[in-house]
C-alpha cells in the first residue's frame, strides 16, 4: 500500500501536541518501547502499554511502512523506589528472590529467566507483534559501561565512593520532556531516597552503583557493581535504532524520571535528539487506582485466561486483548467486570461472523459480491480512526459495523461475498489482532505449574491436615488467608474445591 494517503498522527509528550508522524527514513518507522522488569509476572496494565506500541506497528504496516521495533527486557533488578531518579533503595529482583514465591529459584538469574519466559508466553497469548529485537539489559553491560565511561570523560558524570552519577546541571535541557524543570521541585522528588552525601546536586541520578554484595554484579572501571536503570534503555535503543530514531514509548509513569534521564544520557553522548516523538500510555486502573505490581491490585494475563482447572477464569485471550485496547491510550482505562463481559460478547460476534464466512466459502451459493465495497469503506474508516492518535473506540465501533453487516446475511452469504468478508476479517485481524486466536498454544500447556496454583494447593493440603487433626481454628485461618489471596474454598461431598474470585 505504498503511498497511502493517510497520515498517522500521535500525541507527542515532548511537544505536548498531536503531530503527524514522518519517519526519518522514508516509509521506515524505527521505534523503541520500554519493556518489563522481570521480577514477577507482568500484569494486564503493563500489557496495556505494550499494546499501544503493538497497534502503532500494525498501523504503520497497514500504511505500507516497514518497521524496526525494539522492546527490551529489564532483567537487572532496578529499585523498589524507581519513581525516583536516584538509584538507591532495594533491588526489585533481589527482593523477589527472598519472597515466598521466589525462594523456589536457585538464584537470581534463574528467577529473571523464568519471568522473562513467562512474559514472552503472555505476549504471544495476547498476540502482540514480535519485536525485531528484544535486547536484555544483562547482555549489554559492556555497552553500558562504555557509555558511562564516556559520560565521565566528557564531564557529564562523576564518581563518588558509592557510585557514578550523571550530573544534571551539565545538561541544560533536563526537564524538557516532563516539564520538571524547577530544581526545588526535582529535589523534593528525590527526598525520600537514601542520599549519597557526595552527590554534587540532589537531582543527579545513578549511572553505576558500587556494590560487592549485589547478587547481579559486574566488574567495571569503578569496581564491582551494577548499572542504574536508565542507562540500559539509552544504550540499547541507540545500538539497534541509531543515535536518533522515530518513536519512543512507555507507560505514563516512565515520563519522569526514566525517559527524562534517558534523554539526558543519550543526548549528552551524541549531541543529537534521541527520539523525535515520545508516546505515553495512561494507566489501566482498578477501582480508580493504578494497577501495579507493587500495590498488589493486579490481574496477570494467566490468571484471567488459564482454564479454571489451572486456577484461571478461562477468559478468551482475544477478548482480553479487545478489552485492553478498547479505551483511548491517552485516557486512563478502568478495568471492570462489565467491560470484560462486553468485550467477550463482541469478540464472540467476530468469531461467529468468521464461522459463517467459512461455511459460505465451502458452499457453492452463487451471486454477486454484495459486501466488498461496503467492507472496504469500513476498513478505511477503521484505519483512519487509528491514524487519528489511535482512536480505538471509534475504530472498534467502525469495525463492528462490518461484523453486523456480515452477520446480517445469516446463512445466506454467497461465495463471492464470503470471499470479500474473509479478506476483510483478515485485514481487521492484521490491524487490531483479536479476530483469530493466537497461533501458538497458550502458556498453560506448559507442564510447569503456576506458582500461585502451587501455593493454593499447598495451603489446601495444610487446611485438610488441620481439619483431620480437628484444629478448626487453624483450618479457618487458612481459609481466611486464601480469601485474602482472592481464592474461595468450597467444601463439597466430593472433596474440597477452590476457585478464584470470579471477575465475570
Ligand atoms: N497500570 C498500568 N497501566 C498501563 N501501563 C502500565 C501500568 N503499570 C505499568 N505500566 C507500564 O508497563 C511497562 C512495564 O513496566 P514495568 O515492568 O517496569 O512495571 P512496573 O512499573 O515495575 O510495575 P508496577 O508499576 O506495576 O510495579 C512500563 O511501560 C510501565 O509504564
Ligand atoms: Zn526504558
Amino acid at each position: 500500500m505504498e503511498g497511502s494517503s493517510k497520515t498517522l498522527r500521535l500525541y507527542n509528550t515532548l511537544t505536548r501536541s498531536i503531530e503527524p508522524i514522518y519517519p526519518l527514513e522514508r516509509n521506515r518507522l524505527r521505534l523503541y518501547a520500554c519493556g518489563p522488569t522481570v521480577y514477577t509476572y507482568a500484569h494486564i496494565g503493563n500489557f496495556r502499554s505494550f499494546l499501544t506500541a503493538d497497534l502503532i506497528v500494525r498501523v504503520a504496516q497497514a500504511l505500507g511502512w516497514q518497521t524496526v521495533y525494539v522492546c527490551n527486557v529489564t532483567d537487572v533488578g532496578h529499585l523498589t523506589v524507581d519513581d525516583y531518579a536516584d538509584a538507591s533503595g532495594e533491588d526489585k529482583l533481589e527482593r523477589a528472590l527472598r519472597s515466598e514465591e521466589g525462594r523456589r529459584f536457585p538464584n537470581i538469574w534463574d528467577l529473571a529467566r523464568y519471568y522473562t519466559q513467562a512474559f514472552l508466553e503472555d505476549w504471544q497469548t495476547l498476540k502482540l507483534v514480535e519485536p525485531d529485537v528484544r535486547p536484555r539489559a544483562t547482555e549489554h553491560i559492556r555497552q553500558q559501561i562504555l557509555a558511562i565511561e564516556q559520560l565521565v570523560k566528557t564531564g557529564h558524570a562523576y564518581e563518588t565512593r558509592q557510585g557514578v552519577y550523571f550530573h544534571v546541571p551539565s545538561f541544560p535541557d533536563y526537564g524538557k520532556l516532563s516539564g520538571n524543570r524547577d530544581p526545588e521541585q526535582l529535589a523534593r522528588a528525590v527526598r525520600d531516597v537514601v542520599q549519597d552525601p557526595e552527590k554534587r546536586d540532589p537531582r543527579d541520578f545513578a549511572l553505576w552503583k558500587k556494590d560487592e554484595k549485589h547478587l547481579m554484579q559486574w566488574y567495571s572501571p569503578w569496581g564491582w557493581g551494577f548499572p542504574g536503570w536508565h542507562i540500559e534503555c539509552s544504550v540499547m535503543s541507540m545500538e539497534y535504532l541509531g543515535e536518533t530514531f522515530d518513536l519512543h514509548l512507555g507507560g505514563e509513569d516512565l515520563i519522569f524520571p526514566h525517559h527524562e534521564c534517558e534523554i539526558a544520557q543519550a543526548e549528552s553522548l551524541t549531541g543529537k535528539p534521541l527520539a523525535r516523538y515520545w508516546v505515553h500510555t495512561r494507566f489501566l486502573l482498578v477501582e480508580g487506582e493504578k494497577m501495579s505490581k507493587s500495590k498488589g491490585n493486579f490481574f496477570t494475563v494467566r490468571e484471567l485466561i488459564f482454564p479454571p482447572e489451572a486456577g484461571g477464569q478461562g477468559i478468551d485471550p482475544m477478548a482480553l486483548r479487545y478489552a485492553l485496547i478498547s479505551g483511548k491510550y491517552r485516557e486512563p482505562l478502568n478495568f471492570t467486570r462489565k467491560h470484560l463481559r462486553d468485550s467477550i460478547r463482541i469478540v464472540q460476534r467476530y468469531q461467529e461472523a468468521a464461522r459463517h464466512v467459512e461455511a459460505a466459502l465451502e458452499s457453492d451459493r452463487s451471486g454477486p459480491d454484495r459486501l466488498g465495497d461496503r467492507l472496504s469503506t469500513i476498513y478505511d474508516k477503521t484505519l483512519e480512526a487509528l491514524c487519528d492518535d489511535l482512536n480505538t473506540p471509534v475504530a472498534l465501533a467502525a469495525a463492528l459495523e462490518g461484523v453486523k453487516l456480515i452477520l446480517g446475511f445469516g446463512d445466506q452469504l454467497n461465495r463471492a461475498s464470503a470471499e470479500s468478508a474473509r479478506r476483510w476479517l483478515d485485514q481487521i485481524d492484521a490491524l487490531l489482532g483479536f479476530v483469530y486466536p493466537p497461533e501458538r498454544p497458550c502458556a498453560h500447556t506448559r507442564r510447569e505449574k503456576d506458582p500461585f496454583v502451587e501455593k493454593v494447593e499447598r495451603l489446601l493440603a495444610e487446611r485438610d491436615a488441620a481439619r483431620r487433626a480437628r484444629d478448626f481454628a487453624r483450618a479457618d485461618a487458612i481459609r481466611e488467608q486464601l480469601l485474602q489471596m482472592g481464592v474461595e474454598v468450597m467444601d463439597t461431598p466430593e472433596g474440597t474445591r477452590w476457585r478464584r474470585k470470579v471477575l465475570v
